[in-house]
């Protein structure tokens, strides 16, 4: 389980509005890779785009050999049913109880029967930690309570991708943690191939095994976490280590004048800090796409900053990280 997405050249507009241009990557099957960008960037609509739910102007996606993109609408609803989707709310139905919400894609999109649609249904429930509460509407729940939901209706038709977009938005940081975990913990349970986009810096530095990084209507970099997190790109290290100073402003790119300011003042990005050590599954089983820390560094001759892989900072109770004594 677990496929692998190619994106080659793909370019987005909306009328005479470049959102995005020439995107060319590969999600690697089965690993988990987080999409950033700061905001207007087109990272929502990138999620739109891969799932087929809009066009692109320019280039291909190709999923098992078929390029998703030139698909007639009958053969992308298809190939369709190989993702699951997790929107910024849930996205459920507020007049359906919990459970009739993650029932939802079973009753639209198979046959099952009810005896079996309740069995799998309880089972990703329970799998999200929501036992109990299939009979609350989404109003009366907190938010990490609707995201689990969402997370637990994506599931159910079993799906080889699932792309989730903004996880963390609107939850407490321990919250984000747990969910963090549950992400952790499912892909290594479920093999998919996981598609992230987030704004949480901490949780792009410990959970992921690739990163990429929008910018500027283009992607302007994609690869192993180390790669990026050893990056001395100007943006990409100033948005992975969340810092003013640097390419990216306030209206996304800095004008010249503001760029020479900072330069005659003297102000220079600071040291890269440490990369932490990634995040384990709470079982101590390994991540799919686990790799010995500093691997990618070692591999590519490059020096990782001071301190590197001796801790990781956003882990939860139980937690191992990869290269920890389990
Ligand atoms: N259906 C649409 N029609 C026209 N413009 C759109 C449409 N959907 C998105 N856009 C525009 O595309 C741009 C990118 O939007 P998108 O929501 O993908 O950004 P984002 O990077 O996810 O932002 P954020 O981090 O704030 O959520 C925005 O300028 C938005 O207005």
């Amino acid at each position: 389980m677990g496929v692998e997405i190619k994106v080659e050249g793909l370019t987005k507009k909306f009328g005479s509005q470049l959102i995005w241009n020439d995107v060319t990557l590969t999600l690697p099957a089965g690993e988990i890779s987080v999409m950033l960008g700061p905001s207007g960037t087109g990272k929502s609509v990138f999620l739109k785009t891969l799932v087929g739910l809009l066009k692109p102007d320019a280039g291909s996606i190709w999923i098992e050999g078929q390029d998703l993109t030139q698909l007639r609408e009958h053969d992308l609803y298809e190939v369709r049913k190989l993702f699951g989707v997790l929107f910024q709310d849930g996205a459920l139905f507020g007049s359906m109880n919990l459970y009739d919400n993650v029932a939802f894609p079973l009753r639209e999109h198979t046959k099952k029967g009810e005896s079996e649609i309740r069995n799998i249904v309880l089972e990703k429930m329970e799998l999200v930690g929501l036992q109990g509460a299939e009979d609350k509407l989404p109003g009366e729940i907190s938010g990490g309570m609707r995201k689990r939901a969402g997370l637990a209706r994506a599931l159910v038709l079993d799906p080889e991708i699932l792309l989730i977009d903004e996880p963390d938005s609107g939850l407490d940081p321990v919250r984000t943690s747990f969910i963090n975990q549950l992400f952790i913990d499912l892909n290594a349970q479920i093999d998919a191939t996981f598609l992230i986009v987030t704004h949480d810096i901490n949780s792009t530095r410990t959970v992921p095994d690739n990163i990429g990084l929008l910018y500027h209507k283009h992607l302007a970099m994609f690869g192993p976490r180390e790669m990026l997190l050893s990056s001395e790109e100007p943006v990409v290290r100033q948005f992975l280590n969340a810092q003013t100073i640097g390419p990216i402003g306030m209206s996304e790119e800095k004008d010249a004048d503001e760029l020479a300011a900072e330069a005659a003042s003297g102000q220079e990005l600071p040291p890269l800090p440490p990369i932490p050590l990634q995040l384990g599954t709470s079982s101590g089983v390994p991540r799919r796409g686990e790799r010995p820390p500093g691997q990618w560094c070692a591999d590519n001759g490059v020096t990782p900053p001071p301190g590197s892989f001796e801790s990781h900072t956003a882990g939860v109770p139980g937690a191992r990280s990869v290269g920890e004594k389990v």
